[in-house]
């Protein structure tokens, strides 16, 4: 076994992520959690609801989390790195608040926490925050004494986090018949979120036309296109497209939605397409209904061949890129000299969430961020 890995000052990881419903009694309970007080069309709930239906009522985000919890706690065993590994999620059991007071009633006094969301923008670090700082301020009422909570930084540019995906498209291209593989475009899906808040992601420096969100998937894209050119020698063209949009018709959000990408590829000549979910970190129901169902129902009705390359899901190069974002993180904290891995040409993205990142229409208490009411 290799010399142990130090986490200190953190005396445990937390895997925070989304959480799903696991049957059809939760569904609805599970759209009420997660739209409350959020302005969604009832139509739209409706659909989405149909959209969990479909599939037994169960999203598979939390048996994919709990693959990637066993994928990391391997990792970190087989690599010396002695820190436990909780699992706590924003809108379904197991609950933020639940698994954060178990945290506590263990011991644990300095957290790190892995949201399973690589980019910046309100829905994807701020919102996680603001759950972090609910639970946190849930527990001081019941007198509980708080624990330190950090957020580890952004990993979409991260080798292990592109690795598993530029993997996953090569074999997507390889799947494709042999007569349209080097003609295929690559279309990288991301969540389409309102204009107004890419414009607004991540540090005020960035705020400007799509933001940090934009930047950090146009480079992630572009890293993964390259690696692919690289390897197959065909200059495949790609773009940045959107999918699973919610709200409103008349507020713009992020586009082109990836079935309108389809059909203007199809009508331009386009011979096949991978479609290449980056904004995700794994096959949860936004893959499995918005693009393996409604995209792909799209592409047969035109005749247009596609395929819809990996998620990272527990790759265990992923598990590695985690392991080595706390390693890092603790010597940062510790006060030691650390390099941060990171590709392409934004680099490594900030440790800690500066004021006015991805700010809230409405304010709201947000932890983990230099922002944070709580130590
Ligand atoms: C950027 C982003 C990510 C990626 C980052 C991350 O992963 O965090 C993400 C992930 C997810 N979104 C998920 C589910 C939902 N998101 C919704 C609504 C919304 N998402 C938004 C953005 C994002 N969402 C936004 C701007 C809204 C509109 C309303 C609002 O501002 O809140 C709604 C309500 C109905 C609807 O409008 O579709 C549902 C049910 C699930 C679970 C899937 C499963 O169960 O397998 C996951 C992983
Ligand atoms: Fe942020």
């Amino acid at each position: 076994m290799p010399d142990a890995l130090d986490a200190h000052p953190y005396d445990a990881l937390l895997l925070l992520s989304f959480g799903g419903p696991e049957g059809p009694d939760d569904v609805v309970p599970f759209l009420e959690n997660v739209t409350r007080g959020r302005g969604i069309p009832k139509e739209r709930l409706k659909e989405v609801g149909q959209h969990y239906f479909l599939f037994g009522g169960v999203s598979p985000i939390n048996d994919q989390n709990r693959a990637l919890l066993d994928a990391l706690r391997k990792d970190f065993a087989d690599h010396g790195l002695d820190l436990p590994v909780y699992w706590g999620n924003r809108n379904w059991a197991p609950y933020l608040t639940d698994t954060l007071r178990e945290m506590v009633a263990e011991g644990r006094r300095r957290i790190l926490v892995l949201a399973t969301s690589a980019y910046a923008s309100y829905s994807g670090c701020r919102q996680y925050r603001e759950n972090l700082a609910g639970s946190l301020a849930t527990l001081q009422a019941e007198g509980l004494e708080l624990p330190r909570v950090d957020k580890l930084r952004h990993y979409f540019n991260h080798p292990g986090f592109l690795q598993p995906m530029i993997d996953g498209v090569l074999k997507s291209l390889a799947d494709l018949p042999e007569d349209v593989r080097a003609g295929a475009h690559l279309a990288f899906t991301t969540h389409s979120i309102p204009n107004a808040s890419a414009d607004t992601s991540g540090p005020v420096e960035d705020h400007g036309d799509g933001g940090a969100y934009v930047k950090q998937h146009l480079d992630a894209a572009r890293l993964i296109a390259d690696a692919v050119r690289e390897k197959t020698g065909t200059d495949h063209p790609w773009q940045l497209v959107y999918q699973s949009r919610s709200g409103a018709p008349h507020i713009p959000w992020l586009e082109p939605d990836i079935c309108d990408h389809l059909e203007e590829l199809h009508g331009a000549g386009v011979p096949a397409v991978v479609m290449a979910p980056i904004g995700f970190v794994s096959d949860h129901m936004e893959v499995m209904y918005d693009l393996d169902t409604e995209a792909k129902a799209k592409a047969e009705e035109l005749g247009l061949p596609v395929r819809r390359s990996a998620t990272v899901g527990a790759d265990p190069r992923f598990a590695a890129a985690i392991r080595e974002l706390v390693v890092e993180r603790a010597a940062t904290e510790s006060g030691r000299d650390v390099k941060p891995c990171a590709l392409g040409d934004l680099g490594p993205s900030h440790d800690v969430c500066p004021v006015g990142c991805c700010p809230a229409r409405a304010p709201k208490p947000a932890a983990a961020g230099a922002d944070s009411p709580y130590a």
